[in-house]
């Protein structure tokens, strides 16, 4: 998975550990915040809705010995359509590439039939790799509960014939237990180079994480099958040329895919108002990710039933 960096002899050494890490577990479980939280830096995309994560985003967290590579995937669910199988797929490569994985199980809700089904195709895996049962969203429930979560994950070794390396309790929002969880990923990690130059967060291409900020403001307030039918594609980015060096501007153009016309009257709103506050939260996002202003040029399209469609996905990148 990319060639480890010679150039720092500083983040190499005998002592040195480095390895891939990825978070799993059911949709809303609070992947995307761990690895947000866990990097410092909004890398992965998060939002109340299930289901919004589609690439396979790296963030990198690096610590004087040690540096671990962490990998946002999609969640895994009964496929029900042709880009439902091609994200399993995804989850699958991944795991089979990583050196820990942390299953997300939410304080707040029961273990349910979802985390046995992901459980148990963990366990599926020709080689399983270290599994870290991490109970997310600690800051939800009082003691008495957690407790009781935590003995209930204990219990799912025995009956799925798993084994945990460490339970630990974490919450990304307030950020307790959040540096006992990276030290215990990186106890498990094998001796190795630094894959990536210090200070680098993610080696996403910016375009991938422009088109993930996008998507995440149009997901904002919109319901039922509408989040799984929105894809977003960036046509065309670059720094608007003969302007001054301490004043420049991001073009970005960017096309905002749904799968229906009503859709796309729904995205775009009365006289426009809808896109132009998706346009608006997007913008604030990307200047605050990149460092620069952004006028960004967003346009809603109609690609019918683009989620069930081979060609579609291949030219969507799925
Ligand atoms: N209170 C609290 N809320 C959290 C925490 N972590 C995540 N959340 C919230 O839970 C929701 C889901 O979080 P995500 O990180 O998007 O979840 P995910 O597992 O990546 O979701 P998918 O991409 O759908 O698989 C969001 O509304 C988060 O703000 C936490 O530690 N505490």
């Amino acid at each position: 998975m990319g060639a480890p960096d010679q150039s720092n002899p500083g983040q190499s050494g005998p002592d040195f550990r480095s390895g891939f890490a990825c978070f799993v577990g059911r949709p809303n479980a609070g992947k995307s915040t761990l690895t947000n939280a866990l990097v410092g830096s909004k890398i992965a995309i998060t939002s109340s809705k299930p289901q919004t994560t589609r690439h396979a985003v790296r963030g990198i967290v690096s610590r004087p010995a040690a540096q671990l590579v962490l990998i946002d995937t999609p969640g895994l669910h009964r496929p029900r359509t042709l880009l439902g199988e091609r994200l399993n797929d995804v989850v699958r490569d991944t795991w089979s590439e990583v050196d820990v994985v942390g299953v997300c199980l939410p304080a707040d809700q029961r273990i349910g039939p979802g985390d046995r089904y992901l459980l148990g195709q963990l366990a599926e895996l020709d080689r399983v790799p270290t599994l870290i049962a991490i109970a997310t969203k600690a800051d939800l429930v009082g003691p008495e509960r957690m407790i009781e979560h935590l003995s209930a994950i204990d219990a799912l070794q025995a009956e799925l014939g798993l084994t945990f390396a460490h339970i630990v309790p974490v919450s990304a929002t307030d950020g307790n237990n959040l540096d006992r969880l990276a030290d215990l990923i990186i106890d498990e990690l094998p001796a190795g180079p630094a894959y990536y130059p210090d200070g680098e967060i993610t080696d996403e291409p910016s375009e991938t994480l422009v088109a993930e900020l996008i998507r995440e403001a149009a997901l904002e307030g919109v319901r039922d099958e509408l989040p799984h039918s929105i894809v977003v594609t960036v046509e065309e980015m670059g720094l608007r040329p003969g302007r001054a060096e301490d004043r420049p501007l991001l073009d970005i153009y960017a096309n905002l895919i749904v799968e229906r016309d009503s859709q796309k009257g729904i995205m775009i709103g009365h006289k426009g108002s809808r896109l132009r506050e998706v346009g608006a939260a997007a913008r604030a996002q990307i200047t605050r990710l990149l460092g620069t202003p952004v006028h960004l040029d967003l346009r809603v399209k109609v690609l019918k039933d683009w989620q069930r469609d081979p060609k579609y996905l291949n030219r969507l990148g799925f």
